[in-house]
């Protein structure tokens, strides 16, 4: 194994308090009502868009797209400025370290738009950590399609075989198994289906066991 490649949110971060609060933020401007936590959470997955499309739904009963271009461009000033309740997951510090004390490289896939996504590892000291950061619109498509992934081992040089992705979710899971990738499943992040019921080559919910289940794909 060369490098892992890891998804953002709900596998490295739990982020989620901090989206909930942009989402309110956006709605409390615009005399929308707000969401609940679990509302919040069930939107994250497939980038802010996506999200704000959802969110816009859920409060409005439709999508209109002049208010969503709106809303979106909101929603994006505030959530680069959201970092205050975003925690780590435990031993993620930890585990990622150790991989990198093993000569493993680092790259990230997430579909957090880039903005946020390098303000949120400025914010934790992680800015330098990961070699490829891919972005939800750095490239015309996101996850599930598997070009950013492709593209993030693209970047560092590798070939798919030479790395595995880590990810929490539906998104994920999908993205690995299009990319021909080999993926560990973290249980604990933002999740709606059964964990069996994704593809995976393992699941995890402790980040003290990662090293030993990636070493085990070898
Ligand atoms: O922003 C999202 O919708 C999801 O972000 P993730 O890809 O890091 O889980
Ligand atoms: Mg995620």
């Amino acid at each position: 194994m060369r490098a892992v490649v890891f998804d953002l949110d709900g596998t490295l971060i739990d982020s989620a308090p901090d989206i909930w609060q942009a989402a309110n933020a956006v709605l409390t401007e615009e005399g929308l009502p707000l969401v609940s936590f679990e509302q919040s959470r069930g939107f994250i997955g497939r980038g802010a868009r996506v999200f704000v499309e959802r969110m816009e739904l859920a409060v409005a009963g439709v999508n209109d797209p002049t208010r969503t271009d709106h809303l979106h461009t909101r929603f994006l000033h505030f959530y680069e400025r959201a970092h205050e309740n975003t925690r780590i997951y435990p031993y993620v510090a930890e585990a990622l370290e150790r991989l990198r004390s093993d000569g493993v490289r680092l790259g990230l896939c997430t579909n957090k738009p880039f903005a946020p996504t390098a303000a949120v590892l400025k914010h934790l000291h992680w800015a330098d950590f990961f070699e490829a950061v891919i972005g939800g619109d750095s490239l015309p498509v996101s996850k599930p399609d598997p070009a950013p992934l492709l593209e993030v081992v693209g970047r560092m040089g590798l070939r798919l075989p030479e790395i595995a992705y880590i990810g929490d979710s539906e998104t994920d899971s999908e993205t690995a198994q299009r990319a021909g990738a080999r993926f560990g499943l973290y249980t604990e992040g933002y999740r709606k289906a059964a964990p069996e019921a994704l593809f995976h080559n393992f699941l995890f919910n402790d980040y003290r066991h990662l090293s030993d289940r990636l070493a085990q794909l070898n």
